[in-house]
């Protein structure tokens, strides 16, 4: 094994985040409706440039101009599993990286086949919370990360935990969606989906950490996050990313 390609560090993240903010990734994505705002504030925080139409009409012309594509099942109906699906295959014939968040999947059987639908279609990434990926199971051919109090990806052969972020990040709804939009953000400068996320999920947990002790509560944490990801500095990551490696 390569250990300097698979084993992501503190280092790495501190590049990446550089790179992002350097090269503005195109990120399109097919978000709920509950925290298109919020994600697309974090994808900007970090660098790069978030689209958010699920239009039958442009959702074409959106994928083909983006580097990556997020697709979250959350607020699903009909119209966008069709958008989605044109949206995947669009963004898998052009080679391009994407990542699903099978949001509340545990709540629907319908959903969860949805998701296993997506997931035959050979995601970069699947991330969801714990409750979430405890059903989806072992995802082969994708990187999976269930996130929480401490983060954990796995490729199938290198399993990493990411062990920054702080409590209140449960208390404010969508920093998962928002997540799932930084990472993508970092896989499309990073073709190593496994240090891409880890870098992305130590970006944001590093800045949840910095953030905690200015606000008051969840409202203005909240806020509180959104300005320590945008000025989140190499040194922060590198004195406070815990990123480690548990493989078998
Ligand atoms: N108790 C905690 N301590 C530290 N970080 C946390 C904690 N809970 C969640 N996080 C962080 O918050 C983010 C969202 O994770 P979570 O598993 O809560 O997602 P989620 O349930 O999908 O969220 P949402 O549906 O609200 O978007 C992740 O970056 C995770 O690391
Ligand atoms: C609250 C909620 N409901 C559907 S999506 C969403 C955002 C967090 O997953
Ligand atoms: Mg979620």
């Amino acid at each position: 094994m390569n250990e300097s390609v698979s084993r992501p560090t503190a280092a790495d993240a501190a590049e990446l985040l550089a790179r992002v903010r350097a090269r503005r990734p195109r990120v399109h994505c097919l978000m709920n409706s509950v925290v298109q705002k919020f994600t697309a504030d974090g994808i900007t925080a970090v660098g790069a440039i978030p689209s958010m139409t699920s239009s039958l009409d442009e959702i074409a012309d959106f994928v083909a101009r983006a580097d990556v594509l997020t697709v979250n099942l959350g607020t699903l109906d009909a119209e966008r599993r069709h958008v989605i699906r044109i949206a995947v295959d669009m963004a898998n014939a052009g080679g391009k990286p994407w990542i699903l968040d099978p949001v509340h999947c545990d709540y629907s059987p319908g959903r969860l086949a949805f998701a296993r639908d997506l997931i035959a279609l050979g995601p970069t990434v699947v991330r969801g919370n714990r409750a979430e990926m405890a059903l989806i199971g072992e995802v082969r051919a994708s990187l999976a990360i269930e996130t929480g109090p401490v983060d954990h990806l796995s490729d199938g052969s290198v399993q990493v935990t990411v062990e920054n972020g702080h409590v209140w990040m449960a208390g404010v709804t969508g920093t998962g969606c928002l997540s799932g939009g930084v990472i993508a953000a970092f896989l499309a400068v990073e073709g190593n989906a496994l240090k891409a996320a880890a870098a992305a999920l130590a970006t944001t947990g590093v800045a949840a950490e910095l953030a905690a002790p200015e606000a008051r509560g969840p409202g203005s944490f909240g806020i509180a996050f959104l300005d320590t990801l945008a000025s989140l500095s190499a040194d922060d990551l590198l004195k406070h990313a815990r990123i480690r490696h548990a493989t078998a």
